[in-house]
């Protein structure tokens, strides 16, 4: 048995996992997305080659190949640079503002440590001292700076100034910003909008691009006879009524395909499985995200439909764990977030007899949310499950 999975062979289904795990490897062009990466390319040989910088926005929906195309530009960069002298004095510098903490601090001490290539210290300096540090480098240097996520940066008080700073400095820089809030301009203010260069919009995917996306990670990384076009189709569909999210496709593919290992073919009861799998980790995944009462907001839920019922076990078991209780309305207001979250649905809200307002909340499937909150609060230092009153 080991040995067989060992050595692979009947029965196998996947030829290549890192077409799935590191696409980009594979990858020569990305199917779409072509105008945006030629039109993105062109500003970066003026930049590199006329002196002339920009700022670009590139807004979409969760998995409409954002990041793709700014990693695959960013490597196409690097292969060029080693081609034409004149890309020679480019830095590319890549942050995910919000694994790097999303404060206008991280993301600039960040930047600077990239752009100097020294380290630089996190804390005790001001923001204008990194400027200073980046704009002395930028004069042997040109920088491009990709901000993914940067939305959690410019929600950040002082934020948007950090971007107002880079795009207005005198320094060769210039900068890709993504963000998946297609509102995210809502946060800035006038002045930093009206330096900012263009927005570049990445539509959701339809099923029959989804299904010619699925077609190449199936060409490049499954043995030939192991799928066919209804399952490739199937997929595609699935993927497209939520905003089509290629991520979404490509995931439920490679699931599907490992579920499938053994038998030879993938069949739509691979696909079924692996879209369960997926929804339970995503709703663990959402749970996890979630701030400390919230999940004791959620708990209480689990154990009553009624709001206020659920604010008094809420309080209860803020007394066990020696917190602060949250007062009724800010809890409510927890319980609308929770449902915009998509993790309950508020069910009925009508006036009681005194005239109030009622709210009921119906968890859907209280099972999978109690299993993933007794994962993650496993997680959290000094809570285990028992202490927040099993019954
Ligand atoms: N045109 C495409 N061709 C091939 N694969 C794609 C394409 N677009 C997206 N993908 C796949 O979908 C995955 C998710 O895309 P990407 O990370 O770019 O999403 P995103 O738009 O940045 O979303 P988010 O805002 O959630 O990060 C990629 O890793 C890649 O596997």
């Amino acid at each position: 048995m080991i040995r067989e999975a060992l050595k692979g062979g009947k029965g196998e289904v996947i030829k290549d996992p890192k077409v799935f795990i590191e696409p980009l490897t594979v990858f020569t062009d990305i199917p779409f997305r072509e105008d945006i990466l030629r039109d993105t390319a062109i500003a970066v040989r003026y930049f590199v080659k006329n002196n002339v910088k920009f700022s670009t926005l590139f807004l979409g929906l969760t998995g409409t190949g954002k990041t793709f195309v700014t990693k695959y530009m960013y490597n196409e960069i690097e292969e060029v640079s080693k081609e034409d002298p004149e890309y020679k004095d480019v830095r590319q510098v890549y942050v995910n503002c919000r694994e790097v903490g999303g404060t206008p601090q991280a993301v600039l001490s960040v930047i600077t440590e990239r752009v100097t290539s020294g380290i630089v210290p996190r804390h005790g300096i001001n923001l204008g001292e990194y400027m200073e540090k980046i704009k002395n480098s930028m004069r042997t240097w040109r920088a491009l700076i990709y901000l993914d996520e940067v939305d959690t940066l410019v929600k950040r008080r002082g934020g948007d100034i950090v971007l107002y700073q880079l795009l207005r400095s005198d320094a060769n820089i210039s900068v890709i910003m993504i963000s998946n809030d297609i509102n995210v301009r809502d946060y800035m203010e006038p002045r930093v909008l009206s330096s900012l260069g263009p927005s570049v919009i990445f539509k959701p995917y339809d099923a029959e691009q989804l299904k010619f996306i699925l077609s190449k990670y199936a060409e490049y990384g499954l043995h030939i006879g192991t799928y066919n076009d209804e399952i490739l189709a199937y997929i595609a569909a699935i993927s497209a009524k939520e905003h089509g999210d290629a991520r979404k496709a490509v995931n439920l593919l490679f699931r599907a395909a490992q579920l499938a290992l053994g038998t030879g073919f993938i069949r739509k009861e691979h696909v079924d499985r692996a879209i369960v799998e997926y929804e339970q980790e995503r709703l663990l995944e959402a749970v996890k995200a979630l701030p400390f009462h919230y999940k004791l907001a959620l708990r209480s839920v689990i154990e009553t439909e009624d709001v206020m019922t659920a604010h008094k076990i809420y309080t209860d078991m803020c007394m066990k764990l020696k917190q602060r209780p949250l007062s009724y309305r800010r809890f409510s207001d927890i319980i609308s977030e929770l449902d915009m979250f998509g993790i309950i649905k508020i069910k009925i809200l009508n006036r009681g007899r005194a005239g109030g307002v009622k709210k009921y909340v119906e968890v859907e499937d209280k099972e999978k949310v109690m299993r993933a909150l007794n994962e993650t609060f496993e997680y959290e230092d000094d809570v285990s499950p028992d202490d927040l009153g099993e019954s």
